[in-house]
């Protein structure tokens, strides 16, 4: 458990023979991953964790299941110098639980569990670069996430924790669909992509099922529970072999998903958390309480025009409200990028790179990005519209999975949102309600206090972001 106590020297990340930054920068060239300022940031709080083995008979807590550093996993010399480049010091939580149970041999299923932004990429990563025989150019490993944003990202976090193994042969395959339907075979180890492509490619030969031994679902409640997602999920796993390792992963596991995901991964060992655990204690929770509809707009233009935000993300839940918005704010010189599903292949691709390397500060996003995306100077999340489900209901996941876009990894942030009437306060009352959080209310009526304790906020968001990067 790291405590700011236990927390190692600030050294910067390790830069040994040949592993420098220009190296890893080169495996980053989609700009998936950034630089990481290494495990020195990891604050994360005191909190328990359930761990079932599959293997009633073995103990859990034997020591043999927890890694307390990268060391005591062996890994591969290649894999180990990729870690050093990044500057992952230590693993966080969901590292030290999960890799040894990951790495065993023969290979078990996993089904992991932990807050937003707390590294699950790297843990279920490090599995696959640590099982694929590079003696083989064949397709060995398959991970699926639900946008071509995240598959494109895993895929950077790949290349970069792989970065010494390309010498050895390793390649990353990104399975997405650009203009037109795939035509060429996969090339690399590693297939990342999403659930349709991947099934396209599998089925017309493209991915050669025979050598897969791991298939890894990101944001698994998502891929599982969502109709046409979870079908293709389950198609692709059955056209692979049955003895494929499955390995599911995601910040939140309703239980009726949990129920379906110990089916489709049978016999997992599993890591869960209570639902009070789930929030990232790092992110201040706020909401502000407008008149109406209308109203929510000018306090969004006013939010801007006091506060200075490294980058922040607007969640709205339709794709008119993000055109209205996009054109309004630009209009009031914000440089802004909106994605929606609106928006297709590599169009898609040139919106996102605009925020991600910080020329649109704002990102003005529907559901599609509100999962897995990484990008550290997010300090603020925008719910503009309460996240709600098809019937209407309040969705507690997606309330989670977008606030997580912030406060990453032991960074702070703030996540704010926008209530008008009595149905959306009660949705929020509820998300808040159900994760056992309190949300501090701002009020339009009185913009300079609204001011003062919104700079407070980011003043110490920012302050703890300087320090995590020292
Ligand atoms: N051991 C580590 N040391 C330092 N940084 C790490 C470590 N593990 C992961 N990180 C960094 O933490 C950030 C968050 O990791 P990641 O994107 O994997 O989170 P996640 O748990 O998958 O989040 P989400 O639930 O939102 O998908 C990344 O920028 C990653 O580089």
């Amino acid at each position: 458990m790291s405590t700011a106590a236990d927390k190692p020297a600030a050294d910067p990340p390790v830069e040994e023979k040949g592993a420098t930054k220009d190296t890893v920068a080169d495996a980053q060239k989609d700009g998936a991953t950034e630089f990481m300022s290494g495990s020195f940031g990891l604050d994360e709080p005191e909190f328990d964790v359930n761990v079932k083995l599959a293997d009633l008979q073995e103990d859990p807590n034997n020591p043999l299941y927890s890694a307390k550093t990268f060391e005591d996993l062996h890994l591969r010399d290649e894999i180990q110098r990729g870690l050093n480049a990044m500057g992952f010091v230590k693993p966080s939580k969901i590292q030290e639980r999960a890799l040894p149970l990951l790495l065993k041999d023969p290979a078990q299923n996993l089904i992991g569990q932990s807050q937003s932004g707390t590294g699950k990429t790297a843990a279920f990563v490090l599995n696959i670069l640590s099982r694929v025989d590079l003696s083989s150019p064949k397709p060995q490993a398959i991970v699926l996430g639900p946008t071509r944003e995240l598959a494109k990202q895993i895929a950077g976090v790949a290349r970069v924790m792989g970065v010494f193994l390309e010498e050895k042969g390793l390649k990353i395959f990104e399975a997405v669909r650009d203009t037109s339907t795939p035509t060429k075979p996969a090339e690399g180890q590693v297939v990342i992509g999403t659930p349709g492509t991947v099934v396209d490619m599998l089925r017309k030969n493209l991915i050669d099922k025979r050598n897969i031994k791991v298939l890894t679902l990101d944001e698994a409640d998502n891929m599982l529970d969502m109709q046409g997602m979870g079908d293709q999920c389950k198609r692709v796993k059955n056209i692979l072999l049955p003895n494929t390792q499955i390995v599911l992963f995601s910040a939140t596991f309703p239980p009726q998903v949990l129920e379906f995901a110990n089916i489709f991964a049978p016999k997992a060992n599993s890591i869960t958390l209570e639902v009070d655990k789930l929030t990232v204690k790092g992110i201040k929770q706020m909401y502000l309480d407008c008149q109406n509809d209308e109203e929510k707009y000018s306090a969004l233009v006013k939010f801007y025009g006091l506060m200075t935000i490294a980058s922040s993300i607007i969640f709205v839940k339709r794709r008119d409200t993000a055109a209205i918005i996009e054109k309004r704010m630009t209009e009031e010189g914000h440089t802004v990028a909106s994605l929606t599903g609106a928006l297709e292949g590599e169009a898609r691709d040139k919106v996102f790179a605009r925020f991600r390397s910080g020329e649109a500060k704002v990102l003005i996003t529907t559901n599609v990005l509100a999962r897995g995306i990484d990008v550290q100077t997010v300090t603020m999340v925008i719910n503009y519209d309460i996240p709600e489900c098809v019937d209407g209901t309040p969705d507690y996941e997606t309330y989670l999975h977008r606030i997580g876009r912030t406060g990453r990894f032991g960074k702070t942030g703030a996540a704010l949102s926008f209530v008008h009437d009595r149905k959306s306060w009660q949705a929020l009352m509820a998300i808040c309600k159900h994760f056992g959080v309190e949300p501090t209310k701002l009020d339009t009526s009185d913009w300079d206090d609204v001011e003062k304790l919104l700079k407070n906020i980011m003043r110490n968001a920012r302050a703890a972001v300087d320090i995590s990067d020292k």
